[in-house]
């Protein structure tokens, strides 16, 4: 093999840096060139790409974002697309491309190889988790920590007030992120897509709670944590229902875009080194249409179908352990 490239797609992630870097230093260091196709899957049908060198990934570890940018590209969809991608991918003499995104991006590397001789690698880079086959995603720890340090600053201003506060966090349908800020911040209460029950059901455990707790500790603060996409009209139409039935203010708080920001945290870094180093062994040895993930500190290839066919289940273990603490804050 002479020449691979590379492409971030999909939500950013904070890490992909990270990622690029480890790619491009360990394609050199076997003597390949290397290229770094911008704007996700767009760059492949513009021929928009680069040849990338040390010094392109030269401090850039610390950065959030990509380098490389990227870009949700709908039209990619079609055969036709495929087929321009593999001929421009041809062009350039390209024989391994290496995806980092979400499970859609490698739905798209998937539809590429069905229409391209070259190989085809994933690297699950995304702060929602929703990936199967490997623990973590590349900036998952870094948006947890993200959401977290803003809900501990929500949780001084709840105390102050006395309030309820409604956060949203994202995650698409899955909740990891919101499972994990909550638990590390003590969180009253969660509302993820896994646990999920109906709104009446919600709404009357959540109106139960905030009575029991309020009977044991008086007037207090409370949080919810709320998974983006699970309550219809989002947090703050809840947050007015919340006002009228408890009679105590309630405020939502959307977080939003800056959990795909900032610098990456260690985890991702390391996480994010490891997989690109990988990856790029994993192309020289002739694999292709899988996608390499850690499961257990072991890094293990996964057909990329299944990195979507099964929606990634959270920690039971950690649900449980929220459940029971909810119950314990509410006993007299
Ligand atoms: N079925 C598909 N066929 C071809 N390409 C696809 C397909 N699904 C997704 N893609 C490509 O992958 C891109 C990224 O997918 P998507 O928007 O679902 O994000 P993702 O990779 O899942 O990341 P994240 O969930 O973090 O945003 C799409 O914009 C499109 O270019
Ligand atoms: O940037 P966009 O296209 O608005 O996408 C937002 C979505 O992307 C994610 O941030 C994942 O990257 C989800 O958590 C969120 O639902």
């Amino acid at each position: 093999m002479r020449k691979i490239a590379l492409l971030t797609s999909g939500g950013d992630a904070p890490g992909m840096n990270a990622c690029i870097r480890a790619i491009v230093l360990t394609s050199l260091r076997y003597g390949l060139e290397v290229y770094g196709y911008r704007h996700g899957f767009n760059g492949l049908l513009e021929q928009e790409y680069l040849n990338l060198r040390a010094k392109n990934v030269a401090n850039i570890i610390q950065r959030g974002g990509t380098i490389l940018n990227s870009a949700r590209c709908l039209t990619f969809k079609s055969d036709d697309a495929a087929k321009v991608a593999a001929k421009n991918l041809d062009i350039l003499g390209i024989e391994a491309l290496l995806v980092i995104g979400g499970d859609g991006s490698f739905r798209g590397a998937k539809h590429l190889a069905n229409h391209w001789s070259g190989q085809v690698i994933g690297l699950p880079g995304t702060i929602d988790n929703d990936v199967d086959g490997t623990d973590a995603t590349i900036g998952y720890y870094t948006a947890i920590e993200t959401a977290l340090d803003s809900i501990d600053k929500v949780r001084d201003t709840a105390d102050a007030f006395e309030r309820i506060f409604l956060i949203e966090v994202m995650g698409r349908h899955a909740g990891f992120i919101g499972l994990n800020a909550a638990i590390a911040s003590a969180a009253d209460h969660i509302m993820l897509p896994e646990i999920s029950r109906s709104c009446d059901d919600e709404l009357e455990n959540i109106l139960a709670h905030i009575e029991a707790v309020k009977k044991r500790r008086g007037n207090t603060s409370y949080i919810v944590v709320v998974t983006e996409n699970l309550w219809p009209d989002g947090v703050t139409s809840l947050a007015q229902i919340l006002t009228e039935k408890t009679q105590i203010e309630c405020r939502p708080v959307i977080l939003g875009y800056v959990q795909r920001g900032g610098s990456p945290v260690s985890q991702d870094r390391v996480l994010a080194t490891k997989l690109g180093a990988f990856a790029v062994e994993a192309a020289l040895e002739g694999k292709t249409g899988v996608m390499v993930g850690e499961i257990n500190q072991e890094i293990v290839c996964t057909e990329l179908e299944n990195s979507w066919l099964q929606k990634k289940p959270l920690d039971p273990y950690l649900v449980k352990i929220q459940q029971d603490l909810f119950d314990i804050l509410k006993r007299p």
